[in-house]
């Protein structure tokens, strides 16, 4: 899909942000498309993940602006990002062990209720803050028929995600997240982001620490998600599932967006190889485990 063709839904313009000396984001500027796929690819350190830090607004950034659906983001603030329909998923995995993981699910959308959370807006004042706790706890204990129905549609919403995932997570909605295997923790959260109907869906190496089947079913899931027109950007270093998913790839070096094209394009960029798969040689020679993650062989099925 050619990003020119539809209004973009989420615009990143001149991002920058720097820790200490370390500008780790210099300049970063890209757009999406409604339903495109684009993918971030970059060695180490290059930027990727603060980058969907910023866009998801757990960081501030030092200048540039972020939009979704064109409107501005207030900058650095997580609220205002779900608020505007972004969901992310982290590098290492987030959830919440002590909880099922059918409520590790349902968390990703407590901001979204609104007859069981009622005058929220009073939350932004300090001394009026307890109110809405207030009233939230009172219809936990007494719900209204309100809540009741609000309480249905968000066990069906959950359940639509728990089958996504079939067995994996389905049979196990009731077991805390401590119990689950490692992929099924990065399954839960996937399934947390996507309760939330995200405008996009930002994927921080949702197949990290995966084996290669593990892989290919997210890989599949992915293209699931892609087919059926949701909004994605992927930051991943499996370069078999980036070829295979991306409409679009962008390569980040030294925070910077050095390259961007289809994947096709983006294998035969002479900047890119030099690099990205240039740096990967070297240090695959060396040793390095990171590196040896992009040489693995992924199956995706087709969108
Ligand atoms: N909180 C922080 N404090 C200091 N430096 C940071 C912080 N976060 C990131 N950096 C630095 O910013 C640069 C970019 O890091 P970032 O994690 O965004 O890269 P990345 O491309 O996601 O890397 P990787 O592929 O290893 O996950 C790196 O030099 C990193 O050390």
């Amino acid at each position: 899909m050619s990003e020119s063709l539809l209004d973009p839904v989420l615009a990143v313009r001149g991002l920058r942000k720097s820790f200490g000396g370390v500008h780790a984001v210099d300049g970063v500027e890209f757009s999406v498309a409604p339903g495109e796929f684009v993918s971030i690819i970059g060695p180490n350190g290059s930027g990727k993940t603060t980058t969907v830090n910023l866009i998801s607004g757990l960081l501030r950034p030092d200048a540039g602006t972020v939009e979704v659906a064109g409107q501005r983001l207030r900058s650095g603030s997580q609220e205002a990002a779900a608020g505007a329909g972004i969901a992310r998923t982290f590098q290492n995995g987030r959830v919440f062990g002590s909880l099922t993981v059918r409520e590790n699910v349902e968390i990703g959308l407590h901001t979204t209720l609104t007859t069981g959370r009622p005058w929220q807006s009073l939350a932004r004042f300090p001394l009026l803050r307890w109110l809405p706790l207030l009233a939230e706890t009172a219809l936990a204990l007494v719900p209204t028929p309100a809540v009741r129905a609000e309480r249905r549609a968000t066990d069906a919403l959950v359940d639509t995600q728990l089958a996504r995932f079939s067995e994996r997570l389905a049979p196990r909605a009731e077991n805390n997240a401590y119990t689950l295997s490692y992929a099924n923790r990065r399954r839960t959260e996937i399934a947390r982001a996507l309760a939330l109907r995200p405008t996009v869906l930002l994927l921080d190496e949702p197949a990290a620490g995966m084996n290669q089947t593990e892989t290919a079913e997210v890989g599949q899931q992915l293209a699931e998600l892609k087919a059926a027109g949701q909004t994605i950007v992927l930051v991943e270093h499996k370069l078999e599932l980036v070829n295979a998913l991306s409409d679009r790839v962008l390569v980040l070096d030294e925070g910077r967006v050095i390259a961007e094209g289809t994947p096709e394009q983006i294998q035969n960029d002479e900047r890119v190889i030099e690099a990205y798969l240039g740096r990967r040689r070297a240090r695959t020679r060396v040793g390095d485990a990171v590196a040896e993650t992009g040489t693995e062989k992924v199956t995706v099925g087709a969108d």
